[in-house]
């Protein structure tokens, strides 16, 4: 799903009045009344006090209808105007005039502190307050208000986005924006939703189809796209009966040192689930029997040395490597990396100790083959671009590295976005019961077993990250969350790829 900026929703929102001899007021209406019924199927009549803050633009305009529809079917309202001007929107002041016809409890008006309602923990807020017209940072009693309805610990319903929030930067702790419960947004979900620094605001989310202009929404560009199941199935690569081991490629896996070889047996693992035609692992010495025993399918080869990788003779000719977990840094290991670095041209996956190794060691860099795909966690991006100073500064520093060395980046957290060429892709599987040791190895292997099938390294990272997350939350269904283990992940597999194409 493409995520837009606010300009393009409002040039959305202009030609669909244009194109679909609509009024806005009837546009207004139509984002109303289904958010409406979402809740009234959720609240389904409960006799609990709803509370909604309207502001003075179209989002206060939104909350208008809303209270407007809620009072007809029966539920208590009582609406509040934040008044922090005297301009109002048309359909603001339309739809006030409609909701007077429909209710003698007229709007009480907030101009100051000594205007706010006590609120109880057992309030259902509405949060109408702004939208995507924010235009500064939220200051004086507005900012009070907020602090106010976020103190309440009252369930909180953010309409179109929580007020406070910027669709395009990131504002210091000091400033005041709601802590929705849950936000009901309106045709696209936006970028915010999904960065750490602000998806906490957002709480649960449901993105609203309001039926805004077809043509321009499939024809505008974007660089950031929501990946959900619809997304991540186009992408997958059905197995032609004709087709022989040979057709999947041989992925070959280097890592591993004395005490970490259950990475290699967690990534192994995972490339195979994946579909990976051969595997072969290498590793230290010390891992031979262990691999050995406990994945059978796969073939090992090993270093010289019994306890870390020193030298990477393979004399294969691989499909794709996957470098890096359970690796260590030492200096041997280092001068390996780099041989193998120099001597690979296909793009490679690197991971864990691969990426602190170049960390520590930026003329590796220039030896990354074209079209590698690098999976950081958070702390190992900052080892490899630096730090930044908020989400939409990595994001912009992320962008040039992956220009600057042709690769791909997998920024692995609760929504792992992979950019590459300028664009951001963002997962939408996956659980926090994936944050457990090992999680991040069976991903590396899962990206594997798909590059090694001839996926685009990109499609690869994006289908396969895709997957990870769906697998998890299979094993979360049945596990819960603090008994997920990451090799659960792994096993996984078949009912993830079987989800992808169930409904
Ligand atoms: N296609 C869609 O998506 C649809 C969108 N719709 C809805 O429209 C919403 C957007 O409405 P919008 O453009 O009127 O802007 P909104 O968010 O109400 O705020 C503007 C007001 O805020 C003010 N203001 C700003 N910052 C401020 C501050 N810090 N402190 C104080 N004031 C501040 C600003 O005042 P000014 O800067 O002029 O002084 C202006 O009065 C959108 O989110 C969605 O809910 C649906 O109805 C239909 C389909
Ligand atoms: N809260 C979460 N929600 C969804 N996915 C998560 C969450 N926490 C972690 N993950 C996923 O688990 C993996 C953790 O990777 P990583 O930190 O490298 O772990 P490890 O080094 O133990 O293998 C990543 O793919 C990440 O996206
Ligand atoms: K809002």
């Amino acid at each position: 799903m493409k995520i837009f900026s606010a300009e393009q929703l409002k040039k959305a929102d202009a030609l669909t009045i244009k194109n679909q001899n609509i009024t806005s007021e009837e546009l207004m209406e139509r984002a109303a009344s289904l958010t409406t019924e979402e809740i009234h199927k959720r609240i389904q009549n409960a006799e609990i006090d709803i509370k909604i803050f309207c502001g003075v633009g179209n989002n206060g305009g939104d909350g208008l209808v809303i209270a407007r529809l809620l009072i007809e079917k029966g539920y208590h309202v009582k609406v509040f105007v934040v008044n922090y001007t005297d301009k109002r929107s048309d359909d603001f002041l339309l739809n006030y005039e409609r909701l007077k016809e429909t209710t003698n409890d007229w709007p009480e008006y907030i101009k100051d502190e000594g205007d706010f309602p006590a609120l109880s923990q057992n309030d259902f807020i509405i949060d109408a307050i702004f939208g995507i017209g924010l235009n500064r940072p939220l200051e004086g009693w507005i900012a009070n208000l907020v602090k106010h309805i976020n103190n309440s610990k009252a369930f909180i319903l953010a309409i179109d986005m929580p007020s406070g929030l910027f669709l395009d930067r990131i504002l210091k702790k000091e400033y005041q924006l709601i802590s929705a419960s849950f936000t009901i947004s309106f045709q696209t979900p936006k970028l915010v939703f999904f960065l750490p620094q602000t998806m906490d605001y957002v709480g649960d989310l449901q993105v609203l189809d309001i039926g805004l202009d077809r043509e321009f929404l499939n024809s505008e560009k974007t660089n950031s796209n929501l990946i959900s199941k619809h997304e991540a199935r186009v992408l997958y690569k059905p197995r032609k009966s004709n087709s022989h081991k040979g057709d999947y490629g041989h992925a070959l896996i280097i890592g591993g040192s004395y005490g970490k070889i259950g990475s290699m047996v967690l990534t192994t693992t995972a490339a195979l689930r994946t579909g990976a035609g051969l595997v072969s692992t290498f590793v230290p010495k010390c891992g031979y029997t262990i691999l050995q025993t406990a994945l059978p399918e796969a073939m090992v080869i090993t270093d010289k040395n019994e306890e870390k990788l020193t030298n990477i003779d393979h004399s294969m000719d691989p499909s794709v490597i996957c470098f890096g977990m359970g690796a260590g840094k030492d200096q041997m290991t280092v001068q390996a990396f780099k041989k193998l670095l120099q001597a690979t041209e296909k793009p490679m996956l690197i991971d864990a100790d691969g990426l602190n190794m170049i960390s520590e060691n930026k003329e590796l860099l220039e030896f990354l083959p074209k079209k590698s795909v690098l999976t950081p966690h958070p702390k190992e991006l900052e080892r490899l671009i630096g730090e930044w100073e908020d989400d939409f500064d990595k994001l912009k520093k992320v962008e040039e590295f992956t220009k600057t060395y042709d690769v791909i980046l997998v920024l692995k957290g609760s929504h792992t976005f992979t950019c590459a060429e300028g664009n951001i892709y963002i997962n939408n599987s996956g659980n926090p019961g994936m944050a457990t040791a090992g999680s991040g190895d069976v991903l590396s292997g899962i990206i594997t077993g798909l590059i090694s099938q001839q996926y685009e390294p990109l499609a690869a990272a994006i289908l396969g990250v895709y997957l990870h997350g769906l697998s998890g939350d299979i094993v979360a269904e049945n596990k819960s969350y603090q008994a997920l283990i990451s090799g659960d992940i792994a096993e996984n597999m078949g009912a993830a790829f079987q989800s992808l194409f169930a409904d």
